[in-house]
């Protein structure tokens, strides 16, 4: 099969091309490089430099499919410049919808998040809670998932929202790095790496075990396995929407912790205030994925998650 994949050179496209990849499909990867860099795209894609608001320049009907994750994922930064996410997330969706209309391609994956449901009201999160995003990221990403329900209904297309939870690890060289680094595990490898003093740990006065934020961390090889099931679970005229997460919720403390044992540096914190827009607790329900897809995450393990990263962190450091 030949498949699509917008956003393929950043950190989890580029993991899902090179799965896909490996299981023997031909892959393109469409990718502006607003990021910075390419790392990402794997070898053995084939790469276009361009926007997904162009797609129809690129996508004909050899393609049996698309896996959307070209977007702007930064939550901070969606709170200043809303403009920015409602145009290239929404905007760019509406776009390469239209061209998969017009050359016939009617199956796609596409890269949704658990920012939709906001601050959750039960834990574990099934699909069927409220979705109420805090931010303009969330919104942007839910406003895509409502805009798939409709084209469903209507012209038949087949497809699926993944809304992953805290995603984690490495594929061997392609791992998380975003400039400026805003997410924990990276950070704290960071920090034992000595390129940072000490983790800020944002609120320790929430009710959870230890006072710090329980979330729920996935690996990215487990999370790219859910997008190949995707492609073949997903049926003409159904919009369907998995939660991806482990089940499992390890507080802040937990990961650092964690990343201790597994660095062996002695990883200094820092109590900070609260992070703005931080719920206490994000933790999946993931039955829908194992029933619909057939999904069985096989890296929870939270030292395996963070020793893959670490790898990834000191192969970047020394450049090997
Ligand atoms: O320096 C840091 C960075 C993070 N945290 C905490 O660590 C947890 C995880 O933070 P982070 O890695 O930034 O992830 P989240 O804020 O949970 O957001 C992730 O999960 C969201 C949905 O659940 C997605 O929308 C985001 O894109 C994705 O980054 C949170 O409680 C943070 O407050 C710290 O204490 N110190």
């Amino acid at each position: 099969m030949r498949y699509l994949v917008t956003g393929g050179a950043g950190y989890v496209g580029g993991v899902v091309a090179a799965h896909l990849l490996a299981a023997g499909h031909r892959v393109t990867v469409l990718d502006d490089l607003s990021t910075g860099f390419r790392a990402g795209v794997p070898d053995g894609a084939e790469f276009v430099e361009g926007r997904v608001q162009d797609a129809a320049k690129w996508l004909d009907g050899s393609f049996d499919g698309v896996l959307h994750f070209a977007a702007c994922s930064q939550v901070g930064e969606s709170v200043v410049d809303p403009e920015k996410y409602w145009r290239n997330n929404v905007g760019g969706t509406i776009e390469l919808l239209s061209a998969m209309r017009a050359a016939g391609v009617r199956t796609l994956v596409f890269s949704s998040t658990a920012a939709v449901y906001g601050e959750p009201t039960t834990t574990p999160i099934t699909e069927d809670a409220p979705t109420a995003p805090t931010n303009p990221y969330g919104a942007t990403k839910l406003a895509v998932d409502q805009m798939l329900a409709g084209e469903c209904a209507a012209h038949g297309l087949a497809a699926v929202s993944l809304r992953y939870f805290n995603v984690a690890g490495a594929h061997g060289a392609q791992g998380e790095r975003h400039d400026p680094e805003s997410h924990l595990i990276p950070i704290v490898l960071q920090v034992a790496q000595g390129r940072r003093e000490a983790i800020s740990v944002y609120g320790t006065d929430y009710p959870t075990v230890d006072g710090t934020c329980v979330r729920d961390y996935i690996h990215v090889d487990d999370l790219a396995e859910a997008h190949l099931l995707a492609l073949g679970a997903a049926i003409p005229g159904e919009h369907l929407v998995c939660n991806l997460g482990n089940g499992n919720g390890f507080s802040v403390r937990e990961v650092v912790e964690a990343a201790r044992a597994v660095t062996g540096h002695p990883i200094p914190e820092a109590e900070a205030g609260r992070r703005a827009g931080d719920p206490a607790v994000l933790v999946a329900s993931a039955d829908r994925a194992r029933e619909r897809l057939g999904w069985r995450p096989s890296r929870s393990d939270l030292a395996g998650i963070i020793a893959d990263a670490w790898a990834f962190a000191q192969r970047e450091e020394t450049g090997a």
